[in-house]
């Protein structure tokens, strides 16, 4: 379907890097668009992915991955776009991508959040634009690795005829759903915890292990649950449980929650959300899309979202301040939503 073009990586930071380390690894030829700083080092040393099932490649930079900083000259051999930028940067990108990739690239957004496809489609047209999500998590690590820390397969929206064979590569799995706002709505519906952990300056796996921080997830989620049934949105169910039964699991005493979550998932040591990493950089985070959207939507069916609502005030707070991860213990978060 690329018919022999190159994939670009529209804003290689962690997802975009680490895809693109994946399909050049894999054979597929790559330009990588992203900020001098990153893009200079990988012309320099290459690219190093790794994964938690132990895969490492060491990739160089030449012809299969080329690191570009001028959106004009990373895009006019495009095929294929997959847009990788945080939501703030969506529609920026959408309108470089309008001028200067070919017409008929097919663009996927594998972002967070729900409405990033529409943003992209205002300047490229419905037809061109695919949703996609990416379940698992990406850091970037001290020695420069992009390191998976979570499993799963990428999804993205059935009826493209051969995008999941171009993309399903080893290290990242791709599948197709036929419903992708429900995904994305399932999608939002973990990436609540985002706010959670980079508030709390944790590692994910020690902050889902402690109860008080699953008290303030579950109850945030409970809000949302209740403001998507009230808007007729059915969220996907993108893991071993129902959307419906996350709260309650995550109720579980400690103990039987470990038990549970080593049998149902996987997290490395090392993984923290992308929201933790956005507030270390210094950057703004995507808190309006994920809270944000809960609140907006509880807002519109006459309900309230109020723990959501405090997580999001708190996480503005933490941009504001522009110190990092403001390491907050759960009862500060709790404190005036009653959330826990
Ligand atoms: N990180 C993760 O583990 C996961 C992230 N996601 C989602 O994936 C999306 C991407 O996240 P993530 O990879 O963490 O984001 P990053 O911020 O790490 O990567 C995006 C990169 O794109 C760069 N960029 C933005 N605009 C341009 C431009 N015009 N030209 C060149 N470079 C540009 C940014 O630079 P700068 O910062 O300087 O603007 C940044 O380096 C988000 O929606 C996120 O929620 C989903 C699952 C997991
Ligand atoms: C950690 C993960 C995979 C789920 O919260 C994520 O989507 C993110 O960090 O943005």
């Amino acid at each position: 379907m690329v018919g022999g073009r190159r994939i670009l990586i529209a804003g290689a930071g962690s997802v975009g890097t680490y895809a693109g380390g994946c399909l050049a690894h894999a054979g597929r030829p790559i330009t990588l668009l992203g900020r001098p700083s990153l893009m200079d080092r990988i012309t320099a040393g290459g690219l190093h992915v790794s994964d938690l099932e132990g895969r490492h490649h060491h990739i160089a930079a030449g012809p299969g991955l080329r690191p570009e900083t001028d959106p004009a000259a990373a895009m006019r051999d495009a095929g294929l776009i997959l847009v990788t930028v945080k939501c703030a940067d969506t529609a920026a990108m959408g309108r470089l991508i309008a001028d200067h990739a070919p017409s008929d690239t097919t663009v996927i957004s594998l972002q967070n959040g729900v409405g990033n496809a529409a943003l992209l489609a205002e300047p490229l047209g419905h037809d061109r634009v695919v949703a996609g999500m990416v379940p698992f998590n990406i850091v970037q690590l001290a020695d420069g690795r992009f390191h998976r820390g979570t499993d799963g397969a990428v999804m993205v929206a059935a009826g493209h005829a051969g995008l999941r064979a171009e993309l399903d590569v080893p290290g990242l799995p791709v599948v197709e759903s036929a419903d992708m706002d429900s995904v994305l709505w399932g999608k939002l519906l973990i990436n609540l915890n985002n706010a959670l952990n980079a508030l709390s300056g944790l590692p994910l796996a020690e902050q889902l292990g402690l109860r008080p921080w699953r008290l303030l997830l579950a109850e945030q989620q409970r809000e949302a649950l209740r403001a998507l049934a009230a808007a007729g949105i059915r969220p996907a169910r993108l893991g071993p449980l129902r959307p419906g039964l996350l709260p309650h699991v995550l109720r579980l005493p400690d103990p039987l929650f470990r038990l549970l979550a080593r049998r149902m998932l996987s997290i490395d040591p090392l993984a923290r959300s992308s929201m933790w990493e956005d507030l270390e950089r210094r950057r703004p985070t995507e808190i309006d899309r994920l809270q944000g959207a809960i609140v907006a939507l509880a807002g519109r069916h006459s309900l309230s979202a109020p723990v959501n609502a405090r997580v999001r005030d708190l996480v503005r707070q933490a941009e504001a301040a522009g110190t990092g991860s403001p390491g907050l213990p759960p009862d500060a978060v709790g404190a005036q939503g009653g959330g826990a």
